[in-house]
């Protein structure tokens, strides 16, 4: 800008000023008072007058104090000049805010600038030559007294040119007024933009604000945005793993639909050929019940026909019975059986040959038996070798049956297994074994010490016979209960061979009139329902069963022993019942001699109960009144035994041994007498 339009600038300001009045930002420090703009008068020094900082001169504010510029040239530069100020104008306030050779920002002028503009606005206001300059614009025009230049171009007032230096002065602080005035108004100007700026910057805080929230909300939603983001992240990865799984299953199950639609083939086919099969089965099975339905009206037919059968069989039974009964009766009620032992290994040791001389068996016949005596043993020289009659050299016996030694259990047992078949049928069967001691009674009885199947003797047997038996009539209605007792007479008093303590009881015999059944007091009575438990208790027998030594027998017993087993049974069919209780006794006959002291006595009391048996035999043959059988506790014992109610079995057992002969004798005739007895007609008991 040129000086000129500064200074009309500067009235300009200064008329505005006057107009806004404003407070100077450029007052000096400590000063109180605002400058005047020019035009308003000046102020005497001291009220707001800048004082010159240190090394300046003071201004001189008398010559210039009151005195208003040239209106004249002040006026005319403004007119000529407004034009142009005012098209100017967006320049000027540019060039205020920022003129060319100031500093930036500052709003002050480089020193070169302000020197450069001072010498502009001297040259303007430059009066006439010869003249003094008038006012602040002549004052600034430099005197002709001035001395040389001041460095720079600038010439130097003499130091007396008092008036000189203050028309300098008022220049320079005209030329700062002007510019104060200039600054004021562009520091209006800024104000008035910085405000523009302010309301902008406003709006735009609050445009910033609105979309600060705006940015914030947007935030959120993008956080939200994010969130959902991850969350439908999560998920996709979660519905891609499901997916994943999902295919794999799928794999897996048209694998599986494979294997099956493989598998429902091959099952189609086998339910194909099951249902052929089924349909065959089914066809099958209606032939099959149609030949049920025919064999149910066979079978109906033959349970009909087996029904007849039965009845046929139980009618029989009854014939077969009664048909046996009339056999046993014709061989007599009593039926004497003899059986000679052989010699035993220890009885032929001395060389001589296992024969028996003395005792005869006739061919052909097995009912004799012959007994001789020979002198000396010899069988050649017998002396009643031609005798076959009672007091002849040989003596002839006839039995219902006689057993060499050469025969084996089996045999005899199959003699005396009908009379077994008489018990189950109900009559009381007596079998006794009657002979010497060492004659072979126990073995026929009971077997040996350690029978087999061979050796078992006749009351084991029997058992099994009347438990096999007893069996096979179950099913023709027959139930059977069985129990057992073994006793001993010793000494003429009875002894319980079943006792498990051994211990003594007294033992009476009753014969019960009800039933005509003879009983023994204190006596154990054992229910057996198998063979073993029968000879479980033979066993016990044997062990309790009194054994002495005698000169006899190294295992000679002295007493008799009775087995009693009873049987009863019932027909559930017919309503029969039967009742048989087989004794089976031992008797021993004992030679007196060579016995004494308790041994004579145990022998006379063995010999009366075989005394006493054959009385009772005889008078029962004779039909005599009385029959003594309360003689010896033997004969009571078997009183209903021997009676005409019973069928009897006697084994005459016979020792092989010559040196017995006269004791064999004796057996011997005791059996005939027995067997010629007829003791009546057995009846059956029901
Ligand atoms: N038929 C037989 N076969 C083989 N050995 C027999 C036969 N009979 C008896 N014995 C044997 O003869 C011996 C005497 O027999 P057992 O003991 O049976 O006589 P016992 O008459 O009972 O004598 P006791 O009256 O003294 O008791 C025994 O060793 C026995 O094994």
């Amino acid at each position: 800008m040129n000086t000129e339009n500064r200074v009309l600038t500067d009235a300009t300001a200064s008329s505005q000023q006057r107009s806004i009045p404003r407070p100077s930002r450029l007052r000096p420090p400590g000063s109180g008072s605002r400058i005047k703009p020019p035009g308003s008068g000046m102020r005497p020094p001291g009220t707001g007058i800048k004082p010159p900082s240190a090394g300046e001169r003071p201004p001189i504010y008398g010559l210039v104090k009151g005195k208003p510029q040239s209106a004249g040239i002040k006026r005319s530069v403004s007119t000529s000049c407004l034009a142009e100020n005012r098209s100017n104008d967006s320049h000027k306030r540019q060039r205020v805010g920022s003129p060319p050779g100031t500093k930036h920002g500052t709003g002050r002028p480089a020193p070169q600038t302000r020197h450069t503009s001072m010498k502009a606005t001297v040259r303007a206001t430059a009066p006439t030559a010869g003249k003094p300059p008038s006012g602040r614009l002549a004052s600034t025009a430099p005197p002709a007294n001035m001395g040389p230049s001041a460095p720079g171009g600038k010439s130097k007032r003499a130091a007396w040119d008092l008036k000189g230096r203050l028309l300098d002065m008022e220049a320079v602080l005209n030329a700062n007024t002007s510019r104060l005035v200039v600054l004021e108004s562009t520091n209006i100007q800024l104000e008035g933009t910085v405000k523009e700026k302010e309301i902008v910057s406003t709006e735009i805080s609050l445009e910033a604000e609105g979309l600060r929230k705006k940015l914030k909300k947007a935030e959120t939603e993008l956080e939200s945005i994010q969130h959902n983001y991850k969350s439908l992240q999560h998920k996709f990865h979660t519905s891609e793993e499901e997916r994943e799984s999902a295919q794999a299953q799928a794999t897996s199950l048209r694998s599986s639909v494979t294997q099956l639609t493989a598998a429902q083939a091959g099952i189609s086919v086998e339910l194909q050929a099951t249902k052929m099969g089924f349909e065959q089965k089914v066809s099958e099975s209606q032939k099959l019940q149609a030949e049920i339905a025919e064999l149910r009206k066979l079978l109906a037919e033959r349970e009909a026909t087996v029904r007849a059968g039965e009845q046929k069989i139980r009618e029989d039974e009854a014939v077969r019975r009664a048909l046996h009964n009339t056999i046993q009766e014709l061989k007599g009620n009593i039926r004497v059986i003899c059986r000679v032992r052989p010699l035993l290994p220890f009885e032929n040791s001395n060389g001589e040959d296992s024969e028996i001389h003395h005792i005869n068996f006739p061919r052909g016949d097995a009912t004799k038996l012959e007994l001789e005596k020979l002198i000396d043993g010899n069988p050649n020289e017998s002396t009643m070798s031609t005798a076959s009659t009672r007091g002849g050299g040989k003596y002839q016996f006839l039995f219902d049956k006689v057993f060499t030694p050469a025969s084996s259990q089996q045999e005899v047992f199959d003699e005396i297994s009908q009379l077994v078949q008489s018990a189950l049928d109900g009559y009381n069967v007596c079998i006794f074994a009657y002979g010497q001691t060492g004659s072979g009674k126990t073995y026929t009885m009971e077997g040996p010490d350690h029978p087999d199947d061979t050796s078992v003797g006749m009351i084991p047997r029997a058992v099994m016979q009347v438990f096999r038996s007893a069996k096979a009539l179950q099913d023709k209605g027959w139930q059977y209960d069985m129990s057992a007792s073994f006793m001993e007479i010793y000494n003429e008093s009875l002894r319980d061979l079943l006792s498990a303590d051994g211990k003594e009881q007294k033992h009476d015999i009753r014969l019960k009139k009800a039933d005509n059944d003879v009983e023994v007091s204190n006596m154990i009575v054992v229910n057996v329902a198998g063979e073993a438990e029968v000879y479980k208790l033979l066993k016990m027998a044997s062990r309790n069963r009194v054994v002495a030594a005698t000169n006899c027998n190294e295992r000679s017993s002295r007493s008799h022993s009775v087995f009693r087993m009873r049987l009863i049974g019932k027909n559930s069919l017919t309503d029969e019942s039967c009742n048989g209780v087989p004794p089976w006794p031992q008797l021993r006959r004992l030679k007196e001699s060579g016995s004494e002291g308790k041994r004579l006595e145990e022998t006379k009391n063995i010999n009366k109960s075989l005394s006493t048996l054959g009385q009772v035999i005889l008078a029962l043959a004779n039909k005599d009144t009385h029959v003594p059988y309360r003689n010896s506790k033997l004969t009571f014992l078997l009183q209903n035994s021997l009676g005409g109610n019973s069928k009897t079995l006697m084994f005459v057992n016979v020792s092989p041994k010559e040196e017995h002969f006269n004791e064999t004798l004796n057996s011997l005739r005791f059996a005939t007498k027995v067997n010629n007895c007829n003791i009546g007609t057995a009846r059956k008991k029901v």
